[in-house]
């Protein structure tokens, strides 16, 4: 470790909405400035927006929390874009930080993307500071109480959030805008500062476990080697050690290591470094992960618990695609929903781990209080309808993905127009078991025991004997009705039956009633075919037709059964 004062790293995330001036911030707070903060990149300035993340940082003294002893703070900040397109670079940098920064127009309020970065801000981040931005844009006059005003709306907004009475801080970043003077001093941000470090804790530091990286710049260094610099999101890295560069498949040697400007022999979850190795183009990588060799898994199917994001409108329908973000990777997915099997419902389930013994039942569509999908029809008619305490999904993904084990998910729709004003992060989860192998469709999925539940109605034809009756409708004409042979029924009238085989060839089929028909079973039934038999003279020999008339029969019949999704062999299966 490097000799000196005792300096402790947070990193700090500016986020919010395109223009609110984040980095206008980020540069009013930085006392100095790292790699490729504020918008250094050319394409950046020319458009004057962000389109990567920036890194500056602000040292302080400890504050008392942090305490005992002498040392300093050091707040990374990592000013992230706001263009709506940016969302994945935006998802990946709130990953990495341990206090966020929403920053607020305060003469607009809540944005789009605002909405946005809070969602992902209460997914990804533990503590929040609310920065209303450009106050000097309010009439002098009217200022503090514009600012109470917003900020009373605010704390309104945050108030269902894990967000509720976070600081809320008025600042002018860049008083009079691009075209004044850089001698005009900024509004607020002492007492910003002040904020932030009564908000500063330390984030988990724990060197045990695997190494992994989150690389936000690459660079090389004439004479040195290529500079790889990010934060460590896990484990601890020592001079000599050798990474992976999983996305790449090399490894290489840790010849030397920085910590702002400073030499390092190690460095540990939670600090940022620069890590340098020989002979590596740094063309190859900008942005990724590198870790301890081996240890992350590169996937092409996952499981994954999730949540629907509330402010996602619409239903989560499986076989939908989404933009799937897994760990630093984002990827086009399909999903497949499943929940608790009924039984399971109420049970309490285990947080990061995935029970492969138990059976779950298939979804449609991810069970919410706003989705009316007909298959809740029964679960709805005791008025609310029961939600699981867990559900997960099947993701498939169209290009395999390379990700830590048990990392975040989120899933969005990105192709919403930026312009339609609404959520497009539409669930995120956490990725339970990972599928390596391409041929998970066979060599895993049959694991997996989800099951559909199937409901087919026919109807009673006639009596055949008080132990037998012939049935229709329940299957199709070309429906090989040998293999639902033995399957149990249930007649509408309580008796229990067993099909014995098919009937003719216009799929009617031989029920055994092994209790026998009930006597007003009988009646019923012997009432309703004579009825029949006159209504269709002259046709009665066409057995066929009558299957085509759908007169109505008094009594029907219900095949009910479960079938494993996975199941290579589709067998039908009743308890
Ligand atoms: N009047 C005024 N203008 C400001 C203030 N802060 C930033 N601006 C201006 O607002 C515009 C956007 O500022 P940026 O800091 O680039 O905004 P940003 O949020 O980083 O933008 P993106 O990264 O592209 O999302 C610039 O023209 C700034 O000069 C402020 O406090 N007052
Ligand atoms: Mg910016």
């Amino acid at each position: 470790m490097a000799a000196g004062p005792r300096v402790l790293n947070v990193n700090v995330g500016v986020l919010g909405h395109i223009d609110s001036g984040k980095t206008a911030l980020a540069r009013a707070l930085s006392t100095t400035g790292s790699t490729a903060a504020f918008d250094r990149a050319p394409q950046s300035r020319a458009r004057g927006i962000t389109l990567d993340l920036g890194f500056s940082c602000l040292r302080t003294a400890l504050p008392p929390q942090l305490g005992p002893g002498p040392g300093e703070l050091q707040f990374t900040l990592v000013d992230c874009p706001g263009h709506a397109s940016l969302i994945r670079t935006i998802i990946g940098g709130a990953q990495i930080i341990d206090l966020m920064m929403l920053v607020i127009d305060v003469t607009k309020g809540m944005q789009t993307q605002s909405a946005e970065c809070l969602v992902i801000g209460q997914i990804a981040c533990q503590k929040m500071v609310v920065v209303l931005n450009k106050i000097d844009l309010l009439p002098e006059g009217k200022r503090q109480s514009a600012i109470e005003k917003m900020t009373k709306k605010m704390q309104k907004t945050l108030e269902n959030t894990k967000f509720c009475g976070c600081p809320i801080v008025a600042v002018a970043a860049k008083p009079g805008g691009p075209e004044a003077p850089e001698s005009e001093n900024p509004l607020g941000v002492s007492e910003l500062i002040e904020v932030l470090k009564s908000q500063a804790y330390l984030p988990s530091r724990d060197p045990s476990g695997h190494f992994l990286m989150a690389v936000d710049h690459c660079f090389s260094i004439k004479g040195q080697g290529t500079v790889m610099t990010g934060t460590i999101l896990s484990g601890s890295v020592s001079l000599g050690d050798n990474v992976e560069i999983p996305a790449l498949k090399v490894t290489k040697k840790v010849k030397s290591m920085q910590m702002f400007h400073t030499p390092v022999t190690y460095a540990m979850q939670g600090d940022r470094v620069g890590i340098c190795v020989t002979q590596f183009d740094p063309k190859l990588l900008e942005r990724g992960l590198i870790c301890t060799p081996e240890s992350l898994h590169t996937i092409h199917a996952a499981i994954i618990s999730l949540k629907k994001i509330q402010y996602f409108r619409g239903a989560l329908q499986t076989k939908a695609k989404f933009h799937i973000t897994v760990g630093h990777e984002t990827v086009m997915g399909r999903v497949m929903f499943f929940s608790p099997a009924p039984a399971d419902f109420n049970e309490e389930v285990k947080e990061n781990t995935f029970d492969f013994d138990k059976d779950y039942l298939y979804q449609e569509v991810y069970l919410s209080k706003d989705s009316n999908s007909s298959e809740n029809k029964e679960n709805d008619q005791a008025g609310e309808v029961q939600l699981p305490s867990q559900q997960w999904a099947l993701l498939e993904f169209e290009k395999p993905v390379t990700c830590p084990k048990l990392c975040l998910v989120i899933g969005s729709k990105l192709d919403t127009d930026i312009h339609a004003n609404t959520c497009r992060l539409a669930f995120h989860g956490v990725l339970l078991q990972g599928m390596e192998d391409k041929n998970y469709m066979e060599t895993f999925l049959p694991k997996l025991k989800v099951y559909k539940l199937k409901h087919k109605e026919g109807q009673v034809e006639r009596v055949m004997d008080d132990y037998s009756v012939i049935g229709r409708s329940l299957f199709k004409k070309e429906t090989n009705i040998q293999i639902f042979v033995g399957l149990k029924v249930k007649l509408s009238t309580g008796e229990d039956g067993i099909i014995d085989g098919g009937f003719g060839q216009s799929g009617k089929f031989k029920i055994r009633i092994p209790d026998g028909l009930k006597p007003e079973t009988k009646t019923l039934l012997t009432t309703a075919s004579k009825k029949k038999s006159k209504a269709g003279k002259g046709d009665a020999t066409k057995e066929d037709e009558s299957s085509k008339n759908d007169s109505v029969q008094p009594v029907t019949i219900s095949l009910m059964f479960k079938r494993y999704v996975f199941d290579t062999h589709k067998k039908m299966i009743q308890s």
